[in-house]
């Protein structure tokens, strides 16, 4: 449902020339309800000064800028799908001038973590790997059947991406990891098995493996094998275009309106928890 709280939503977009940001720009300027308020990239982008917009042939009269405060003055939200150093120096601008943050960016480490954690002290933010409903959903499908086949099945988790990515595993595999392990009682960090080579020794039940495949222009493919005797369960979601991931942001955008701080994902956002 698109609420009308606040509408039109300002929202600015960090990384405004990535694969995203380019979905992003697009995503608002058909959504009836955002509008474009600031661009963002990093000093090096030949885009910096360009309408942000240019892409689709349109004006929007928001250029790219490599400032991160003039980029966010007008805006309440960024949407910010860049790199963890980009983001979390993002963050800072945005704790700085209360403006609430949608984080898509994935490959954050434990500390970088806490510091987003921190940062909702201050401001509202959304933050979670994969943006999609349909990924979401099937977070909650594995959830249930973790639950289900506790014992007996081995659990693999394979992901492939483009050409381009550089974080291994991507972020929605991992998390798939994080809610299986909890619906389990098992512990990820412990439990975690990325990649195998050589003579590894047969499989040990209580870990999940992890298995990364780079290539071409694959938008996102995630699969979950649940491997038991005499039968395996695949639950697998493919993704074939980015605008569901700008949908999705859209739908946080709308979801943060109006609040002033903490920290939600997207089962806050689509009412899964
Ligand atoms: N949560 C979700 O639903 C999704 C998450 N993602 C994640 O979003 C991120 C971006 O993906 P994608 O758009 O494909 O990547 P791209 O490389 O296409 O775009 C990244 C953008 O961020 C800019 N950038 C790079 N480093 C920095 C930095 N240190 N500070 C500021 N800006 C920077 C890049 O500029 P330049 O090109 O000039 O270096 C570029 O404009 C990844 O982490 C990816 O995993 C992607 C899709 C969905
Ligand atoms: O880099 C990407 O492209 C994607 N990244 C996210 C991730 O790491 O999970 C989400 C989606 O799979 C696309």
């Amino acid at each position: 449902m698109v609420s009308s709280v606040q509408a039109p939503h300002k929202v600015a977009v960090a990384g405004a020339t990535g694969r995203m940001g380019h979905m992003l720009i697009e995503a608002i300027r058909n959504s009836g309800d955002c509008v474009l308020a600031g661009a963002m990239d990093v000093a090096s982008s030949p885009s910096i000064g360009n309408d942000a917009a240019a892409f689709l042939g349109h004006a929007s009269g928001v250029a790219v800028m490599a400032d991160v405060h003039a980029a966010l003055a007008s805006s309440g939200v960024l949407i910010d799908f860049t790199r963890p150093e980009g983001t979390l120096a993002h963050l800072k601008a945005c704790r700085e001038l209360g403006v609430n943050a949608v984080i898509g960016t994935t490959g954050f480490g434990p500390g970088q973590k806490e510091q987003i954690v921190d940062a909702a002290r201050d401001i509202a933010i959304v933050f979670a790997p994969n943006m999609g409903v349909g990924v979401n959903v099937t977070l909650k499908l594995l959830e249930m059947a973790a639950k289900a086949l506790a014992t007996g099945y081995d659990i693999e988790i394979i992901e492939a991406h483009h050409r381009h990515k550089v974080d291994a595993p991507s972020g929605t595999a991992l998390k798939m990891g994080e809610v299986i392990a909890n619906a389990m009682g098992r512990d990820l960090e412990k439990c975690a098995v990325y990649g195998r080579e050589g003579v590894t020794g047969e499989r040990d039940p209580s870990t999940i493996g992890f298995s990364s495949i780079r290539g071409g222009d694959i938008v996102g493919d995630h699969t979950v094998l649940f491997a038991g005797t005499g039968e395996r369960i695949e639950i697998t979601h493919k993704s074939a275009s980015r605008s569901t991931y700008a949908e999705g942001s859209l739908r946080a955008v709308r979801f943060l309106a109006g609040k002033r701080k903490g920290l939600f994902d997207m089962f806050d956002v689509l009412g899964l928890k």
